[in-house]
């Protein structure tokens, strides 16, 4: 019976599949097209995490795709083009409309030099074209002039004399008629498409830095991208959802940074109402820090009622507006009293600290509104839902933010959420439907999730205790150190990276896990583990350059292995194009192997197979007559 029933729903489903593919010849054509794709070398990944809001320097290594670009045109005019002339072409390609500009100043760009860049882009685009199919091809190519740079893709001027003068006149015509700074813009995106297969970011494009706004608009149409949500990301889908708790996040981690512009220019959110208030409360203090002490007041109400509210997040002792002593002015941590640095509060009302006065009430309300109106901001954080998640399993390897919370003997912490009780791999799951449910049913329950998402201690996009308090009003910085999950220490040893691998059903001894959020110190290896785990929040973070030492790691997966690149420093665009720069990388191989990964070996040749076998199975229905064809 079960059996019965299994053999009509693949009848009706190798129906559906018939439509798309009438007759035996064009399952045949298909399937030869799918045969051949499996042996073509596995794409480029490109991975990149903790971007937050730096968008030169995240833009500078898309546009350099991690050195790719580079390695590419050196070996292809290596022997032709000094290192002047190649550093020359990369900034050309990295930024054409600039660099053409510029070009056009010093009178360089006279019909001949046109003729030759145009061949010499032309020359790197087929070369860089042999990793993929003519289809795949042809929906890499930039709308703009789509049917020239197809005919110009198939020249082959070096075979015949003919195809030669074809291709010659090709060049010709396109400068004659005007069209080569255009040309040259589309060859340049073509190449930067066919260097990098697919981009995977770690998480955090928000905050500290000034334009994730920025960022979000430059890869929100990019075809091949997907995006592991970390923490800043949601505590932004958390306000945009309309949770309190994290619109006043928001507005103090802009506050704190000065960064102001992202709110107010980029989404629209004014807090003009919030400062003129905030200027009468603290009258010695500047504007802005007068705002950032009272949306941190307003924060730390609306964090505590949160807190009262959900005593399964274990954080009671967190809620220290409750153990102030206003008149001291000292509050109780852990039973020690510690002197605060600030003695006025006049937003509190010692006898209830939680409790919101009515200006702040409405001040809330009122950015509430704000958030909820952003069109761009919808914009951005519908992109988020719709091309990321809580983790990604791609191609054997394992890609979240964080953490997955352990105890102390490495075994997956159970946390106590929404009614159940979740570990591991069913807790990432279950996370992952409530940030989308906060999305959709804006229910306050789950608003409240997603600021425990931010911050929470067992949250998987934190996984440390934030002592935002302390590090705002005690000055002894003792109180400041945030404990973190046992699983940041648990990803330098190889058997945890295993289990953690497995639990996910990926393969422990070929997988590897690629996290950001940690930054890496300087000195400190981002590879853990002999590369079972790689962390590359490398710094884009301008604040924490201190810190790190560095601009940013980038990782590289292709068809021989992993690389990781160390970026020193960024160029900013301007240098960057009157002397060529680009940024110093130091690239560190993670593995190499001994042979070629071909698409088969991927996720993709996977699902290649798949639908051959189904394929397969629709041409036996074509010649036993079960199913007719056209
Ligand atoms: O995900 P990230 O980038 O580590 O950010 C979270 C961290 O930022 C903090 O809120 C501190 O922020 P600042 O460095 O901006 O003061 C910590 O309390 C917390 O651990
Ligand atoms: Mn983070």
């Amino acid at each position: 019976m079960q059996q019965n029933e299994q053999l009509i729903q693949q009848e009706k489903y190798l129906r559906l599949l018939s439509e798309k593919y009438p007759t035996p010849e064009a399952v045949s054509e298909r399937l030869i097209h799918l045969e051949a794709r499996l042996t073509l070398p596995k794409e480029v990944e490109h991975f990149l995490s903790d971007l937050h809001g730096e968008y030169g320097t995240f833009s500078h290594i898309l546009n350099n795709c991690s050195g790719v670009i580079r390695e590419k045109v050196a070996y292809v005019f290596g022997d032709r083009m000094d290192e002047e002339e190649q550093a020359e072409f990369c900034t050309l390609l990295y930024y054409p409309v600039e660099k053409l500009e510029s070009l056009e100043n010093e009178g360089r760009t006279v019909p001949k030099w046109y003729v030759e860049t145009l061949g010499k882009l032309l020359e790197l685009a087929k070369v860089m074209s042999y990793k993929y199919p003519l289809a795949k091809i042809s929906e890499l190519i930039p709308t703009a002039f789509t049917s020239v740079i197809v005919e110009m893709m198939n020249t082959r001027p070096d075979e015949d004399p003919a195809q030669f003068a074809y291709h010659k006149r090709l060049l010709d015509s396109i400068v004659e008629v005007g069209s080569a700074p255009s040309f040259i813009c589309v060859f340049a995106e073509l190449i930067k498409r066919l260097a990098v297969g697919w981009i995977h970011i770690v998480g955090d494009f928000f905050d500290r830095g000034s334009r994730p706004d920025a960022i979000l608009d430059k890869v929100i149409d990019y075809p091949s991208l997907d995006i592991q949500w970390g923490n800043h990301d949601i505590l932004w889908m958390g306000a945009a959802c309309g949770s309190d708790a994290c619109i006043a996040n928001v507005v103090r981690n802009n506050l704190r940074y000065n960064n102001t512009e992202v709110l107010e220019n980029g989404y629209g959110i004014g807090l003009r109402s919030l400062t003129l208030w905030a200027a009468r409360q603290y009258p010695d203090e500047a504007p802005i820090k007068a705002a950032e002490r009272a949306i941190s007041i307003i924060m730390f109400k609306l964090e505590g009622k949160i807190i009262r509210r959900h005593p399964e997040f274990s954080m009671d002792e967190r809620v220290l507006l409750d153990a102030v002593d206003y008149e001291k002015g000292t509050v109780r941590i852990d039973g020690k009293d510690y002197a605060m640095n600030q003695r006025v509060f006049p937003t509190i009302d010692p006898e209830n600290p939680l409790k919101l006065s009515q200006e702040e009430e409405d001040i809330v309300k009122e950015l509430r509104a704000s958030f909820l109106a952003s069109e761009p901001l919808r914009r951005h954080v519908e992109f988020l839902y719709r091309r990321g998640s809580v983790y990604t399993c791609c191609n054997g390897n394992l890609l979240f933010h964080a953490c997955v919370p352990m105890n102390e003997d490495g075994s997956f912490t159970k946390v106590t959420v929404g009614g159940g009780d979740y570990s591991g791999r069913a807790y990432f799951d279950f996370v992952d439907a409530a940030a989308r449910r906060a999305w959709t049913e804006r229910d306050k329950i789950l608003l409240d999730y997603m600021w425990y998402f931010w911050c929470g201690r067992e949250s998987v996009f934190s996984g440390r205790e934030f002592k935002t308090f302390e590090r705002m009003f005690v000055d002894d910085e003792s109180t400041w150190e945030e404990p973190d999950d046992p699983y940041f220490q648990f990803i330098n040893d190889a058997d945890a990276c295993g289990r953690v691998l497995k639990e996910f059903g990926l393969d422990p001894e070929k997988g590897h896990i690629i996290n950001g959020h940690v930054p890496v110190k300087k000195g400190e290896s981002p590879v853990k583990s002999g590369g079972k785990a790689i962390v590359i929040d490398g710094g884009f973070c301008h604040a924490y350059h201190k810190k790190t030492g560095i601009s940013g790691f980038t990782l590289i997966s292709n068809s021989r292995g992993l690389r990781l690149l160390a970026h020193q420093h960024v160029a900013d665009v301007r240098t960057a194009l009157r002397e060529n720069r680009d940024i110093e990388s130091v690239s560190e191989t993670v593995e190499l192997q001994s042979y070629s990964l071909t698409v088969a070996d991927t996720d993709k040749g996977k699902a290649i197979r798949e639908e051959m076998e189904d394929l397969r199975a629709l041409l036996i229905a074509y010649r036993s007559g079960v199913i007719h064809h056209a």
